[in-house]
């Protein structure tokens, strides 16, 4: 627990003052508390026995009084402990998403987005009680008890002795509860994560779901997942709630030690009655602090495994690390030297050396698998090599920052990406949106004429993941999203093939006179995409086997001539 305050103490420490206003809502609270203890006397004494009439009016607002500073502590105590959880805990939350954007590539690829939505939500929220609540309500169970138990030794030592004794036995079944409850808690979140995930996969998985009738598959899937969830949470509740009933028995056992003991010092007159009750009463009021005290540790073990989460990520170092000078000018070279790409122990790209010059247009081809998305993710550094080097403009690429490395590409992936947002800022992505170079970048991706004849032009809204596009009007802004960004490199990774043949062809045509200074990398798998590129590379098995342009290969290279046969067919 300490490990995990030291995690939040730089968080913790920011907040004196919500602290002392909590702290002073604490002291009114239990001031008030023992205020109503204390106005009992005047009630007795000055009320009842000595017959005072004032007091008929004294007592009743004096109770209204301490009742309202109590409520007021109370309020004060809530509200500022909510702020302090809730401002920590949506500070951490936007820290975890920079820190999880800015990871490698691999580890975006490699963990599932359920699983990092949860993270984000569900374990931070847990967190919450932790950094606000817990300290101040321990402060004050803990108080009490002490308070308390110096009472009750104060008045008699002996008895306070034989009732305390039984305390220490709760200890061991505690801390074996509290161990069990961590695990479950671990074990819990994690299942939140796969429902989470689930639950994304389901909704992005829409059309496949449909079309395959598999909707009771699905939900079968889920009912499995969501089952086991209630039951780990039901067993976390079967050993939460352990902890109240046995608080009680051993608070019962030490109360008939008072009894038996105190029973035998009341006959034998080495206490009074009085002395007894009052013994009794405090005995019996110390197990209510200590019961929260306990509980509250259970639910610290929920708080504690979700900040484990949180901080396991905050904990991972990127592999790709940001190299010292900023790349702003135009990529005008592109050297790999050598370079070599493995994954664990598969080798993606083996040995590639290669020049590139700006004004070139360099098509990649090959067999599936063959290493030519692998190529393309260097130039980005979504991986480094593993040996080699690659270099723009004659220095090493690790040498660049990778924001000023990525202001220079644009890149369209294979997969297209459409934000719910209107189409203008869709094509500006990131940038603010100028309304005439918005619409020069559609028309250049032959998509302006279908942008204004939407209901709001380019300032249609567009659904999530572009929903409401077809395959190649979506290809169409992703395309006019690259040329928006004027970038020196464009890297064009199947960016065509749900086009026809004549779009196609009418967007090569435009495309060829705004790259003409630049570097343009082309991964396809038609021939009408690739047989105008100056330099065509053939990839197999991680490997450049031949390279040239399409006349050359046709006439050289076997593979590309047996590419060029399914090229063509499709
Ligand atoms: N993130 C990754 N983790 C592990 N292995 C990977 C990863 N990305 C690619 N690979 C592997 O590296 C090899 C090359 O993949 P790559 O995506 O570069 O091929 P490709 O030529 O682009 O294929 P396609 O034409 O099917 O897109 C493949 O065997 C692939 O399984």
């Amino acid at each position: 627990m300490r490990e995990s305050y030291k995690r939040f103490w730089p968080y913790i420490r920011e907040y004196k003052f919500q602290f002392l206003m909590v702290l002073i809502g604490i002291i009114l609270t239990v001031s008030a508390t023992a205020a109503t203890a204390h106005i009992m006397k005047p009630l007795m004494d000055n009320m009842f026995i000595n017959k005072e009439a004032r007091m008929l009016y004294i007592i009743p607002v004096l109770l209204i009084v301490i009742y309202i500073i109590k409520s007021v502590g109370r309020y004060i105590q809530a509200v500022f402990n909510t702020y302090i959880g809730l401002h920590i805990v949506s500070r951490i939350r936007e820290e975890l998403l920079s820190k999880m954007v800015n990871m490698d590539m691999q580890f975006l690829y490699l963990n599932r987005s359920g699983e990092l939505i949860s993270r984000i939500t569900n374990d931070i929220n847990r967190i919450q009680y932790f950094v606000s609540s817990m300290m101040p309500e321990l402060i004050r169970e803990s108080l009490t008890v002490v308070t308390l138990v110096g009472y009750i030794i104060y008045l008699n030592p002996t008895l306070a002795f034989w009732a305390l004794i039984v305390m220490p036995t709760i200890i061991v079944p505690l801390l074996q509860i509290t161990k069990r409850l961590k695990r479950l808690a671990h074990r819990s979140q994690e299942k939140n994560a796969d429902i989470v995930t689930r639950l994304t996969e389901v909704f992005n998985n829409s059309e496949i779901i449909k079309s395959n009738a598999t909707e009771q598959y699905e939900l079968e899937r889920f009912h499995h997942e969501n089952d086991h969830f209630f039951k780990l949470n039901m067993k976390s509740s079967y050993t939460s709630e352990l902890i109240s009933p046995m608080m009680e028995i051993i608070a019962a056992i030490g109360l008939a030690a008072v009894i038996f003991i105190g029973g035998r010092q009341v006959y034998s007159g080495a206490m009074t009655v009085g002395e007894f009750t009052a013994f009794l009463t405090a005995f019996g009021l110390v197990f209510q602090p200590l019961k929260g005290a306990s509980n509250i540790l259970g639910r610290v073990q929920d708080a504690q495994a979700a900040s484990e989460r949180v901080f396991h990520i905050f904990d991972i170092q990127n592999q790709i690390t940001d190299g010292k000078s900023t790349l702003s000018e135009a990529v005008k070279r592109i050297q790999f030297d050598q370079v070599t790409l493995k994954f664990e122990d598969k080798t993606a790209l083996e040995n590639i050396s290669i020049d590139i010059q700006a004004g070139e247009t360099i098509a990649l081809v090959g067999q599936s698998g063959g290493g030519k998305s692998s190529f393309v993710n260097l130039l980005l550094r979504f991986y480094d090599p593993i040996s080699g080097t690659i270099s723009i403009n004659g220095h090493d690429l690790k040498e660049y920052t990778q924001n000023s490395l990525r202001s220079q590409i644009a890149f369209v992936s294979q997969r297209v990406y459409i934000f719910q947002d209107t189409l203008a800022a869709n094509v500006a992505y990131g940038d603010t949106v100028d309304e005439a170079r918005v619409k020069e970048a559609l028309h250049m991706a032959d998509a302006l004429e279908f942008a204004q004849s939407l209901p709001d032009g380019i300032y249609t809204v567009m659904q999530e993941f572009g929903a409401n596009l077809s395959g190649g009007q979506r290809q169409r802004i992703a395309i006019a999203r690259a040329i928006y960004k004027h970038a020196s490199l464009l890297i064009l990774d199947e960016a065509t093939s749900a086009l026809d043949n004549e779009t196609e062809r009418k967007i090569q045509n435009t495309l060829k006179e705004y790259t003409k200074d630049k570097i343009t990398i082309l991964i396809a798998h038609r021939l009408s995409t690739v047989q105008d590129a100056n330099r065509i590379l053939v990839f197999k098995a991680g490997q450049i086997v031949a390279q040239g342009s399409h006349q050359y290969l046709l006439s050289s290279s076997e593979e590309y001539q047996r590419l060029s046969q399914t090229l063509t067919e499709s």
